[in-house]
């Protein structure tokens, strides 16, 4: 289980995160949405431990999140993090000596399935492959947690069409929490239990999907934006 409490981070004067209490339960698919600059990738970067809060509480398991905790929780950042001469060979090489719990073979096992090849060049390889073989080194990892920055950000549907069956079918929710940030929420709302909506670094809305369409009648994307609009979704 990840519980924030008050959680604070502010950029000099901009504040990415304003206070921020949420609890998010094992076993799901959680998706993190917003507007631009709503606090997204701050807030799955706070998570990963890989950017420090100012002030407040971030539990994972019931242990505060720290650095270290890069070894216990698999984040893909938004950004290439990859040295682009590298071939998905040698990334996967990379991670395994970067992480214990890398697992090759489900990694390859994944890549096979999304259909790249293992000794393409990162730098040659499309926006979409790239996303891809990404996705597999993230998925090799046997972490409890996954957390996606954007997994689906620039691809075309089809691309993102397969990147949601390769996370639905390499992604074990008996023991395993997906919580992926997305702007493409209609390619996704199949996929989620709940859904975080941020607006201006507040947490503007938590809901589990089944609830939002039972009780307000909506689909999840209608009832974003006039929860965004009007500033406190119903
Ligand atoms: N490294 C940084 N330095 C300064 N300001 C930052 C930095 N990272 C984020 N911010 C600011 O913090 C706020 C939240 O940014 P964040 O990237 O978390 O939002 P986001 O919801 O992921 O946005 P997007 O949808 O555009 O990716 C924005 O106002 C952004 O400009």
């Amino acid at each position: 289980m990840i519980e924030l409490n008050n959680v604070k981070k502010s950029y000099g004067s901009t504040k990415a995160l304003q206070c921020v209490s949420l609890t998010l339960e094992t076993g799901k698919i959680i998706g993190i949405a917003g507007e631009n600059g709503s606090g997204k990738s701050t807030l799955l970067k706070s998570l990963a431990g890989v950017s420090p809060i100012d002030s407040g509480s971030i539990l994972i398991d019931g242990k505060p999140v720290s650095r270290k905790d890069a070894e216990r929780i698999a984040y893909l950042p938004d950004a290439d993090m990859f040295y682009p001469y590298f071939t998905v060979g040698q990334m996967f090489a990379y991670y395994r000596s970067q992480f214990a719990d890398f697992n090759e073979v489900k990694a390859k096992e994944v890549l096979d399935f999304l259909e790249v090849p293992l000794s393409s060049k990162m730098k040659t390889l499309s926006k979409g492959m790239r996303g891809r073989a990404k996705m597999a080194a993230t998925l090799g990892r046997e972490s409890r947690y996954y957390l996606m920055d954007e997994p689906f950000s620039g691809l075309d549907p089809m691309v993102r069409g397969d990147l949601v069956k390769g996370l639905l079918r390499f992604t074990d929710l008996e023991r395993q929490t997906l919580i992926l940030s997305t702007h493409e929420i209609r390619e996704v709302e199949t996929l989620l239990d709940e859904l975080v909506l941020l607006k201006g670094g507040n947490v503007l809305a938590h809901r589990q999907l089944d609830d939002i369409r039972d009780e307000t009648g909506q689909d999840t994307v209608e009832w974003m934006t006039k929860g965004t609009k009007a500033g406190a979704a119903g």
